[in-house]
């Protein structure tokens, strides 16, 4: 029987109601929640470069003189670290890649948006995926002969209430099976680094940059930041990585098929040798706690795939 009552149901009252925006622009995305969390991510190596939760709290950092105009990497929010991370080892097929890859300094194609209505009986929120894919096709052809496999690449990057969640898809379009490192490079913005705290690594394996040490392992449960560190955490048995301010909890970061994680603060040398880092005392806000599979290469045969990715969230 035909329904004239005219009483809205459930479905449609809810599809009312104020729904998720997205702007799309020849330089990137942003996309905003009826609730007021936002998230903006340039084309540019599809990096995210400001992450807003309720109340327009910034919970990324981004560098004020960060370079956004597609001629080098953002010094800041969330770049994509791939196929290898740091200087690519002389002895391997990625050796002629720049510093941390490619894909954090090429322009993505933005694929589309995905909306979803949270069901507050599975205690979901509303959310926003937005969809960005690299392909060997788009590279130079300098890029393709420095690393000369057929890949697919799709970052999706959702946001909700829960927080953002930034996930990248790998698949080998070739058949000629390559190895690869991933690492979700994020630059989380905190208030006072001397009152900032890192839980979650407690004695885990690491090799610590600064001190030139291969292998170390976390002896305190609570990690604190005095000086520079640039340490890699290995096969994590954790799943979160917690960032404190002040002993209260501030950001969850949650691996998802992702086993290490890289803790990088340049501190006053580095920040003031880094032309992009700004301002020079910004290490003070900052905070790199980046998920990735850096330890070795995952290896992909052709025709297959490989999904690996984060949540982090904002605990405001
Ligand atoms: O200056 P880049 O290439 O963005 O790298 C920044 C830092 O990135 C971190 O992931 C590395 O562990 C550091 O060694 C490096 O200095």
């Amino acid at each position: 029987m035909v329904d004239r009552s005219h009483k809205p149901s459930a479905i449609s009252a809810k599809a009312a109601g104020p729904q998720p925006t997205v702007d799309v622009s020849d330089n990137g995305v942003t996309a905003k929640l009826p609730t007021g969390e936002s998230v903006e991510v340039l084309l540019h190596g599809a990096s995210v470069i400001s992450w807003k939760s309720k109340g327009e709290v910034e919970n990324l950092w981004l560098s004020e003189s960060a370079v956004l105009d597609g001629s080098k990497p953002v010094r800041g929010g969330i770049p994509v670290v791939f196929p290898n991370f740091g200087p690519a080892p002389k002895d391997h097929a990625t050796s002629k890649n720049p510093q941390h890859g490619f894909a954090r300094n090429v322009r993505w194609e933005f694929l589309g948006k995905s909306t979803s209505e949270g069901e507050a009986s599975k205690g979901s929120d509303d959310s926003v995926k937005l969809d960005f894919g690299l392909y060997s096709t788009a590279l130079s052809d300098e890029a393709r002969k420095a690393w000369p496999y057929d890949f697919g690449l799709v970052y999706s990057v959702t946001l909700s209430q829960e927080g953002l969640r930034t996930v990248l898809n790998v698949r080998n379009e070739g058949k000629e099976a390559f190895e690869f490192q991933v690492l979700l490079h994020t630059y989380l913005r905190v208030k006072d680094i001397s009152k900032t705290t890192i839980n979650g690594l407690a004695s885990a394996t690491y090799s610590d940059k600064v001190l030139s040490l291969p292998t170390a392992t976390q002896s305190t449960p609570t990690l604190s930041i005095n000086g520079e560190v640039d340490r890699v955490y290995k096969s994590l048995a954790q799943d979160t990585t917690s960032v404190l301010e002040g002993g209260k909890p501030r950001f969850d970061v949650v691996r998802d098929n992702l086993v290490d994680t890289v803790v990088w603060n340049p501190w006053i040398e580095k920040a003031k040798g880094m032309g992009d880092f700004s301002p020079k005392d910004g290490y003070k806000n900052m905070l790199c706690v980046e998920v990735g599979a850096v330890d070795g290469w995952q290896k992909l045969d052709g025709g297959e795939g490989w999904e690996g990715g984060q949540v982090i969230r904002s605990l405001l």
